[in-house]
């Protein structure tokens, strides 16, 4: 993980969309959860929650994830936090309720534990009134689906201290999230106020009959939707204004805000509005299930969230600087690997995307999947990115690819590594890759690298520490017959 926390078991208070969605995260990020929700159904409600969690983490960062936490039911809130490390309540927004049950976790918890509110709005200052130990209280209010986005705001009370804010930034961050700073304890904290202004807006315009519901979704999606997910508003207005910028902007569009466009001013909920809303919504879900559009949205946001990454900008660098944190936790883990036998140390998913016209995994996946491998060996033995960064590496120099069996979407793949040869500069790997579950053979990949100077951009000796550990991993290996297939040319059989 990126920032290191202490975080081993949390409890989770309130099991809904909020509260199932942390659940999620945090067994996803290895932690162990303890969840409390009265609600009769919660353990089918979770599990529908975790399995699309699942799912969509294994599309976004796949093999990446640590071995999942262990999640319990607990009968009561002080079961789900007695023993916690850390604790999210995530209870209906109600502020008389959360208040008193926050009481209840401070009282079952060790005074340091850290506690945090999902509350969309509710003060902080009023929710901590009744609790012995305040200051290890936040409110950390995230985003549906809490999985998948990592925005998290942290807001604190009168009696929280700075360490507390400082501690759940950290911890949050650990576990794939962006925490931004609520610096002035506000209604509403800063990303619901703006939501909440479109909200309004959008309500009227259904209620003035001016548009459908479909049609104000179509206003967000096919326009400031797209680029707001990269740039917000600030930095997109900016480029609005021309060469000449902001200043431009505002002096261009300023005068506008004197013009009564927006109301922000909500209209009454009437029956009527709200019937009117809800048919509206029924016709632009065309029957769709709610699980099948948190699949969809998934989906999208997954491809969104893998672009940025590619583009390590906004939310992609937050990604991907998960993503390093977790190889990092990963590498300095090690699972207890026995060095004698072939290395079982990527695994993947098959993606939709991965799929080609044939209908299976497409080839060039094939070699994306024994990269992958080749990276978990070598951040095994210490050539990982810390090593890249210190200019030296592995280029691979040569591949030899087979295809035995075909990869369908969806599909856990395996791959087992064995090293055939090394030296100080030469690395002889050969992956075979299984399909995880069945342990059906699909592919074999044999590839052989070189050492080099990255810099300098030719092949040079390893040395030092890296350079023992391929000798003692080849040294241990090399009692293992050669895998089948090893060596094989392409060539075509003599007719019979
Ligand atoms: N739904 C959303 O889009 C977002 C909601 N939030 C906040 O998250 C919190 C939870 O909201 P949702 O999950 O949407 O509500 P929800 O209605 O889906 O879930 C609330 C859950 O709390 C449970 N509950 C009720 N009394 C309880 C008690 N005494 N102890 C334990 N559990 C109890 C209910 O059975 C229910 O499962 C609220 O503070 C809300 O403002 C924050 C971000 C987004
Ligand atoms: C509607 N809401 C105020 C509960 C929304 C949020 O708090 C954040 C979100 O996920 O949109």
């Amino acid at each position: 993980m990126s920032a290191t926390h202490q975080v081993r078991k949390a409890g989770v208070v309130g099991g809904g969309v909020i509260g199932a969605g942390w659940a999620a995260r945090l067994l996803l990020n290895g932690i162990d959860v303890a969840l409390f929700d009265p609600d009769p159904e919660i353990e089918r409600k979770m599990g529908l929650v975790l399995d699309n969690a699942r799912r969509a983490m294994a599309r976004l960062l796949p093999g990446a994830l640590p071995p999942e936490g262990n999640l319990s039911f607990a009968a009561s809130v002080a079961e789900a936090v007695t023993g916690a490390d850390f604790v999210q309540e995530s209870l209906p927004e109600r502020e008389d309720l959360k208040i008193r049950v926050l009481a209840d976790i401070d009282r079952a918890t060790r005074p340091e534990v850290l506690i945090g509110s999902s509350t969309s709005g509710l003060l902080p200052t009023r929710l901590q009134s009744e609790m012995a130990h305040p200051e290890r209280f936040v409110v950390g209010h995230p985003f549906n689906p809490v999985y998948l986005l990592p925005l998290v705001e942290i807001c604190g009370g009168e009696k929280t201290s700075d360490e507390a804010k400082e501690r759940a930034a950290v911890f949050y961050r650990a576990i794939g999230m962006r925490p931004l700073h609520v610096r002035k304890e506000i209604d509403g904290f800063i990303a619901d106020r703006l939501l909440e202004a479109v909200w309004r807006e959008a309500l009227w315009l259904v209620n003035d009959g001016i548009a459908t519901t479909e049609e104000i979704d179509d206003a967000i999606r096919f326009g400031a939707g797209l680029r707001w997910s990269f740039m917000g508003t600030f930095l997109i207005y900016r480029m609005a204004g021309g060469e000449a910028g902001m200043r431009h902007f505002l002096s261009q569009f300023g005068p506008a805000l004197k013009l009564p466009w927006t109301k922000l001013e909500a209209p009454e909920l009437t029956d009527e509005l709200a019937d009117r809303i809800a048919a509206q919504s029924d016709d632009q879900a065309h029957g769709v299930s709610i699980r099948e559009l948190e699949k969809r949205r998934d989906d999208c946001l997954i491809q969104v969230l893998s672009a940025l990454r590619r583009a390590d900008y906004g939310a992609g660098e937050t990604l991907r600087l998960y993503g390093e944190g977790l190889a990092a936790a990963k590498a300095s883990t090690p699972a207890k690997v026995d060095e004698t036998q072939a290395l079982a140390l990527h695994t993947a998913t098959v993606l939709p995307d991965w799929i080609d016209y044939n209908g299976h995994m497409t080839e060039s996946r094939y070699l994306q999947v024994f990269g992958d491998a080749t990276d978990a060996v070598l951040a095994y033995f210490g050539a990982g990115p810390a090593y890249v960064a210190q200019g030296r590496s592995y280029f691979t120099v040569e591949t030899h690819i087979r295809h035995l069996g075909e990869c369908r979407e969806g599909e856990p793949l395996k791959a087992v590594s064995q090293v055939l040869g090394a030296d100080a500069k030469r690395l002889h790997l050969f992956h075979s890759l299984y399909q995880a579950e069945t342990g059906h053979l699909l592919a074999t990949g044999e590839h052989m690298l070189v050492h080099v100077d990255a810099e300098a951009r030719r092949s040079v000796p390893a040395e030092g520490e890296v350079l023992a550990a391929v000798t003692r991993l080849a040294a241990a290996q090399s009692g293992l017959s050669p895998p089948d297939g090893a060596g094989r040319q392409i060539a075509m059989p003599a007719p019979k």
